[in-house]
C-alpha cells in the first residue's frame, strides 16, 4: 500500500555535489564515461552498483559474484540516452502515458548523494546503502511545472537482497497538487527466455501495449515466453516470482505501494530496431517492473508517497521437474 504522510517539508537538505568518503561497504568511484558511481558491498560478498546518472542501479551480484541484472553490451552511458539495462527509474511518467518523453526524465538526470536524509520509520542495521536525491532543474519545470524532492535509497541486505525505496514529496509553493506514474524498470538477467516462467500474475487483468493498451484477462497458467510481450498487469500481488529453469534460480520481487507490474521483452524484431540493444540479447533478459500506472499517484503540497521494491535471488528447488508455485510465492 502506498503511504502518504503529511509531515512538514524539511527546511534544509544536505545533498552534496562532491562525494562523501568511501567505506568498506560504500565505495564512491568513477564508472563508464567518468560518471560517478557508487559500489555497495555486503560482508558475505554480494554487491551492487548505482550510477548518479539516472539514480540507476546497473549491477547486482550475489555472493558468488554472479550478475543478476541484465545490462546490454550496447548500453550508452551518455545523456540524454537512458542506460539500457539494470534498473531505470520511470518518473514522473511511465511509458507514453502522458505528455512527457517516454518514461519521464528521472532516468536521464544527474542525481546527488544525500548525506543525511529525513529518517525512515524503521532503522536499518545494514551498512551497505546509499541515499540519492533528485530535484527538478529550471529546465525540468518548463516541461513538468512542479517542484518535488525524489529520494531514493538503494540498500543491500545481509543475505544479498537488493532494496530500493523511493520517497517522492510535493514541494510546490503554489498550493498545487501533482500526479505522476512510476516504475522500477528492472531488467533481470535470465539464461534463456524460453526456459523462464513468471508466477503471481496469472488470471489478472492487463493492458496490452501491443494492442492499443486494450484490457484483457490473463489465463490461469504461469507466464511463459515465445514472442514479444509488453503488458501492464493491474492490481498485482505484493510478491511475484521469476523462475529460471536452466539457471535453477528464482528471483522473488516483493513490492509495496506499487500495484501494477509491467512485463516486457522486445523479442527479435524490436531488438534489431534498438540501437543500444544487441540483436540476440532479448534471449537473456526479462523486464518485470514494479509500477504505479493505471491509477496515477496524486500528492498535495507537503505530501509524500513511498514505493518500495525488494529483490532476492534464491536457488530453485525442483520437485519431479516442476517447481511448486505455492512454495515460491508463499515461502519467506
Ligand atoms: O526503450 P525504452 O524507452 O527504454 O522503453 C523500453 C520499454 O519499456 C517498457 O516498460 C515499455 O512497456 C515498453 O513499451 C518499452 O518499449
Amino acid at each position: 500500500m502506498s503511504s502518504i504522510e503529511k509531515d512538514k517539508i524539511p527546511s534544509s537538505l544536505s545533498s552534496s555535489s562532491s562525494l562523501p568518503l568511501s567505506t568498506p561497504f560504500v565505495d564512491f568511484s568513477k564508472g563508464i564515461n567518468g560518471f560517478d558511481k557508487i559500489i555497495l558491498r555486503e560482508s558475505r560478498g554480494s554487491s551492487a552498483e548505482v550510477y548518479l546518472y539516472g539514480g540507476h542501479v546497473t549491477s547486482w551480484k550475489n555472493d558468488h559474484g554472479e550478475e543478476l541484472l541484465f545490462l546490454s553490451s550496447k548500453a550508452v552511458f551518455k545523456a540524454p540516452k537512458a542506460i539500457r539495462g539494470g534498473i531505470p527509474i520511470c518518473f514522473p511518467q511511465f511509458g507514453s502515458h502522458g505528455t512527457l518523453d517516454q518514461h519521464g526524465f528521472a532516468r536521464n538526470r544527474i542525481w546527488a548523494v544525500e548525506d543525511d536524509p529525513p529518517p525512515f520509520p524503521t532503522t536499518t542495521l545494514n551498512k551497505a546503502f546509499v541515499d540519492l536525491i533528485l530535484k527538478p532543474s529550471e529546465e525540468d519545470t518548463k516541461i513538468w511545472p512542479h517542484s518535488f524532492e525524489f529520494r531514493l535509497r538503494v540498500a543491500l541486505g545481509p543475505g544479498g537482497d537488493l532494496m530500493l525505496t523511493s520517497r517522492i514529496r510535493n514541494t510546490n509553493s503554489d498550493g498545487k497538487p501533482f500526479s505522476f506514474t512510476f516504475a522500477y524498470h528492472t531488467y533481470f538477467s535470465v539464461s534463456d527466455i524460453s526456459e523462464v516462467r513468471v508466477e503471481g500474475l496469472e488470471t489478472l487483468d492487463y493492458l496490452d501495449n501491443l494492442q492499443n493498451k486494450e484490457r484483457f484477462t490473463e489465463q490461469g497458467d504461469a507466464l511463459t515466453f515465445e514472442s514479444e510481450v509488453d503488458k501492464i498487469y493491474l492490481s498485482t500481488p505484493t510478491k511475484i516470482a521469476i523462475i529460471d529453469h536452466e539457471k535453477k534460480r528464482t528471483f522473488v520481487l516483493r513490492k509495496d505501494g506499487l500495484p501494477d507490474a509491467v512485463v516486457w521483452n522486445p523479442w527479435d524484431k524490436k531488438a534489431k530496431a534498438m540501437a543500444d540493444f544487441g540483436d540476440d540479447e532479448y534471449k537473456h533478459m526479462l523486464c518485470v517492473e514494479a509500477a504505479a500506472i493505471e491509477k496515477a499517484i496524486t500528492l498535495k503540497p507537503g505530501e509524500e508517497w513511498k514505493g518500495r521494491l525488494e529483490l532476492s535471488a534464491v536457488p530453485s528447488s525442483y520437485c519431479s521437474g516442476q517447481l511448486d508455485p505455492q512454495r515460491v510465492l508463499q515461502g519467506s
